[in-house]
């Protein structure tokens, strides 16, 4: 008897999703009203004689900003099972390049836990396409879990947490890095454009690549790995779960490569935040919501992104004989578009962005800001707090060198080696220059050629800077200013 009962249960369940997925398929035609009427009264009576509950997970939540993270859960723990038994499925480039398969639109399968069975459908309302009775509304997706009443316990308190966990564990399994850029252009976003776009971030920089002071190099990999596993720490002293970076030195030293090889350690996303794209302080807003845990928000050459003092405004608002605001004031128009054009991030909503209230949504987040030249940031932009740890990256010293030898010529001695630690430690060079002296730049150069190559150039370096010091002898404060500032 039990079993027949299972039976009735299990061609019930079946009957249910193959209606819910016919449904799924046919209300796409329908017009929204007549669709919306018909659902209104079927629900009505299925909840009469339905002995099936179902669970929707939807795509979008939080008033339609960000994807659920509870749908990209079931879904990687779907795309497991779906490979073994849906008919129809989509592909998508997973890590090492490999195709991760996962159910299409409008698929439905089966799966079982603790011997029962339960039913998943992924379905799809709206359609990016009008008709003649109604004009588009956005695709919104999300998968409906159907089982039967009799184990809604089993179910909701045991099968759901076994789905995110191995959804969870399925998703770092495949999981790529990737790059990501606010895209500016969507006036009206929806729920199909996400505020950033991105790419499969590869690049090869590691920290053991990285040329730099070794204790420093060491310094910054305990204190990154020291914050990625300190959730519970965070949590306990009350602090939202992200920590600030700002990295400052000479075009050249590494800011930018430092920031991969900081991604590839975590295994971190990299949103690439370009501040002068940003229409507003509500647009940035909508950013940070976007960006999930587990990334790192890069702000580039933060002193030249936008003018984050708002004094460029005021002068501007004073100063009523300027050309410009002449322009302006006889053709309207002009304004609107210079306006629609230029960005309206203030530094009060850039600081919102960091700490405030907003910065505390999601955790496990790093921000970081490069910048050549420090001394020009606003202080309330880098005090402590905003900005935890300052880090200087500089002209190449002979540890750096070191590391760039092992990288580009495989060795890690060479009776050359002395030459260029004298040279090297009274010269300003970038690493950027060292490593491209030390690439070979046909076959036939081996190390020795290459590391000649760079004796040379540090002489002239030597040389260079100086007749130049000779030169500006007279105005010693400026010829200090520059050196601090130049760039190779
Ligand atoms: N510290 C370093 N270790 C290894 N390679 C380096 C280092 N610094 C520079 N390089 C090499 O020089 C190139 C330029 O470096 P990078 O873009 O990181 O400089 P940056 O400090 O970000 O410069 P900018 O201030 O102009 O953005 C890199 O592609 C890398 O090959
Ligand atoms: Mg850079």
């Amino acid at each position: 008897m039990p079993s027949t009962l299972g039976e009735m249960w299990a061609s019930l369940g079946t009957t249910l999703a193959s209606f819910m997925f016919m449904w799924a398929m046919i209300r796409q035609y329908l017009p929204y009203d007549l669709h919306r009427y018909i659902e209104k009264y079927a629900h009505r009576l299925f909840s009469f004689t339905n002995s099936h509950i179902t669970i929707s997970v939807h795509e979008f939540t939080g008033d339609r900003l960000k994807r659920s993270e509870a749908y990209a859960t079931v879904e990687a723990y779907l795309s497991a099972n779906s490979s073994r038994s849906a008919f129809r499925l989509k592909a998508e480039l997973g890590r090492n390049s490999n195709l991760v398969l996962s159910m299409d639109d409008h698929e439905r399968l089966a799966d079982e836990f603790q011997g029962v069975r339960v039913w998943w459908s992924l379905s799809k309302t709206g359609s990016s396409f009008g008709s003649m009775f109604h004009h588009p509304e956005p695709e919104r997706r999300y998968y409906s879990l159907a089982f039967h009443k009799h184990y809604r316990e089993l179910i909701t308190d045991s099968y759901l947490g076994y789905v995110m966990r191995e959804g969870k564990a399925s998703r770092v399994r495949n999981r790529q890095r990737k790059l990501h850029t606010n895209s500016p252009g969507y006036k009206w976003p929806s729920y199909k454009h996400s505020m950033w776009s991105h790419i499969v971030f590869e690049h090869p920089a590691t920290f053991q690549t990285l040329a730099m002071d070794p204790i420093k190099k060491t310094e910054i990999v305990n204190d990154l790995l020291t914050f990625s596993k300190s959730k519970d720490y965070y949590t306990k002293i009350g602090k939202a779960w992200k920590r600030g970076y700002l990295l400052y030195g000479p075009p050249g030293t590494g800011k930018s490569t430092m920031i991969a090889a900081i991604a590839k350690l975590l295994d971190y996303d990299v949103y690439d935040l370009e501040l002068t794209a940003v229409k507003d302080n509500t647009e940035l807003r909508k950013l940070l919501i976007e960006i999930p845990n587990k990334s790192i928000l890069v702000i580039e050459d933060i002193d030249c992104s936008l003018d984050l003092t708002g004094q460029r405004k005021k002068k501007k608002e004073n100063s009523l004989d300027d050309d410009d605001d002449k322009e302006e004031k006889k053709n309207p128009i002009a304004r609107e578009v210079k306006d629609e054009s230029s960005s309206r991030v203030t530094l009060s909503g850039l600081l919102n962005f960091i700490d405030g209230l907003w910065s505390a949504c999601g955790g496990e987040r790093l921000i970081v800001f490069t910048t050549n030249y420090v001394e020009k940031l606003d202080p309330a932009l880098i005090r402590r707090g905003r900005m935890d740890k300052y880090i200087e990256l500089s002209y190449c010293s002979f540890e750096a060198f070191k590391v760039l030898a092992r990288n580009y010529l495989e060795i890690d001695s060479h009776p050359l080696f002395e030459t260029i630690h004298q040279l090297i430690d009274e010269t300003r060079i970038t690493p950027a220059d060292v490593a491209e002296s030390l690439m070979p730049k046909s076959i036939s150069e081996d190390a020795e050629t290459c590391l000649l190559n760079l004796v040379q150039i540090l002489k002239e370096a030597n040389e260079e800077a100086t007749r130049s010091m000779d030169k500006k002898e007279p105005k010693e404060d400026e010829s200090v200013k520059q050196d601090t500032n130049s760039v190779y």
